[in-house]
């Protein structure tokens, strides 16, 4: 991570807490690859925190994270930040872990939407992650309606960014560009702006 990656005390211990709790909750639901616990700390949570480095805009604003799993990057973020952060999963044993989780490292900025996205209500969010959620299209088809014309969209890639992107009607792709992922060579993540209305979806 860069310099600007400086949590407080606080921030690292909570950092360092959520460490804990994912792995020993990992003994009991598969939330992340057992391979990935070694590499824990870059391929998980400094994975998930390089995206507030990609919106710093002042006021911030509701942070809708999709398909959050454990919490990344909904939970990374929201102890790095102040920011209203709304993590939905549809999977009931994962919210459970999110609501724990969240009410041991005290966030009071977080809440936990267990369902389906396709039945959350719409809210405006001004800032869209998901991370491994879906296929690009189909993430978009889910969460264009949660999108304003300030909206930024923060969607780790790996591998396929570029792919991905290139199948996406070009109303849709002129809205992102493409990011360096800050933590592992491969990986790109898709950075976007603004809405995706219907008018726009479907148009090529
Ligand atoms: C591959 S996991 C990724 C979890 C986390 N974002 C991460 O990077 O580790 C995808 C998550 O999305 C959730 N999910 C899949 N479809 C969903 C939907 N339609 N609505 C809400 N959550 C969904 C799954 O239950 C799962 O926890």
């Amino acid at each position: 991570m860069d310099a600007c990656f400086a949590p407080t005390e606080t921030q690292w211990a909570r950092l360092d807490r959520f460490a804990d709790l994912l792995v020993a909750e990992n003994a009991r639901q598969n939330l992340i690859a057992a391979s990935t616990v070694p590499t824990l700390w870059v391929r998980h949570i400094a994975d998930s925190a390089q995206l507030l480095a990609l919106d710093e805009r002042e006021g911030g604003g509701l942070w809708i994270d999709l398909g959050s799993g454990p919490g990344l990057p909904g939970l990374v973020v929201a102890i790095l930040s102040e920011r209203p952060m709304m993590m939905v999963e549809s999977r009931k044993r994962r919210c459970d872990f999110l609501r724990a989780a969240a009410a041991d490292l005290d966030l009071r900025h977080v809440e936990v939407v267990e369902a389906p996205l396709e039945r959350v209500e719409t809210r405006s969010a001004a800032t869209i992650s998901a991370r491994a959620f879906a296929p690009l299209d189909r993430l978009i088809d889910l969460s264009a309606r949660f999108s304003t014309e300030s909206t930024r969209w923060l969607l780790p890639k790996g591998r396929n960014a570029v792919k991905e992107l290139a199948l996406l009607p070009q109303a849709w792709q002129s809205l992102f560009h493409v990011e360096q992922s800050r933590t592992d060579a491969e990986s790109q993540i898709l950075v976007g702006e603004g809405k995706i209305g219907a008018k726009q979806r479907g148009k090529r």
